[in-house]
């Protein structure tokens, strides 16, 4: 079996997930900004990779995101790993210099497969950051959301399919990383900065070495 294509101790990964909703993009902004991330959304590049002329791709993703199901893990994978190689020809400053990284992958590995083909074949991950709240907070927020963010899946039937696979196909990755001891669970309940403290704590741990 070949090596993965990025070695984890040069190249850091943080795993972000939570339930639609919970709050995960909001918080890698704020990440990026104190220590120099470069944030990959999964489901960002999926939505650039459906409008992206001439995909053969674009049809089967919008069906999926439509039906808050998880487009087959070859395609995000690789989606993630092109976006990785790019970001660390092109990324400068604090954690990129000579083929180091450091990355937030958010909203992704939302299935078992997906995990452990990413950590064999791109890049073993450091942490799995976990925003937690009840499916009535998301609920709140993501129509609230969807009143302006223009996405297919923020409406009452998707959101309910998107909890669906949320609970079936996620939560057994977050329990994996939990028994791995990989897991830093931060209540995404409270307001942004309430939430950006613990969750700012938990990524220094990972690059003071206390986590990974
Ligand atoms: N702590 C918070 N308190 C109140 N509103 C919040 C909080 N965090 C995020 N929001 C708002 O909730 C909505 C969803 O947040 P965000 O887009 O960050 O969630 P997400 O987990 O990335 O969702 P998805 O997985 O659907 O992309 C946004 O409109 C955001 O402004
Ligand atoms: O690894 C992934 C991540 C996302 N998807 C699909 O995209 C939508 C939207 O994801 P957000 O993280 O809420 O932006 C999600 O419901 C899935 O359909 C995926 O297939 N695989």
């Amino acid at each position: 079996m070949s090596a993965p294509v990025f070695d984890h101790s040069r190249v850091t990964v943080i795993f972000v997930l939570g339930g639609p909703g919970a709050g995960k993009g909001t918080q890698c902004g704020l990440l990026v900004k104190d220590f120099n991330f470069c944030h990959l959304s999964a489901g960002d590049l999926l939505r650039v990779e459906q409008n992206r002329e001439g995909s053969e791709y674009g049809d089967l993703i919008r069906t999926c995101i439509r039906e808050g199901t998880i487009v087959p893990m070859e395609v995000t994978i690789k989606l993630l790993e092109n976006a990785m190689t790019a970001a660390i020809k092109e990324k400068t400053g604090d954690g990129w210099a000579e083929g180091k990284g450091r990355f937030l992958i958010d909203g992704f590995p939302r299935k078992m497969d997906q995990a452990l083909k990413f950590e064999e074949t791109v890049c073993v991950s450091s942490c799995v950051l976990f925003f937690s709240t009840t499916e009535e907070v998301m609920l709140g927020r993501l129509l609230e959301r969807g009143k302006t963010s223009g996405r297919e899946d923020d409406n009452v039937e998707s959101i309910k399919k998107r909890f669906r696979t949320y609970k079936n196909d996620t939560m057994p990755v977050i329990e994996h990383y939990g028994s791995q001891g990989k897991l830093a669970e931060v209540d995404s309940s409270e307001d942004v900065d309430v939430v950006y403290k613990l969750a700012s704590s938990v990524v220094e741990d990972v690059f003071s070495g206390k986590k990974n």
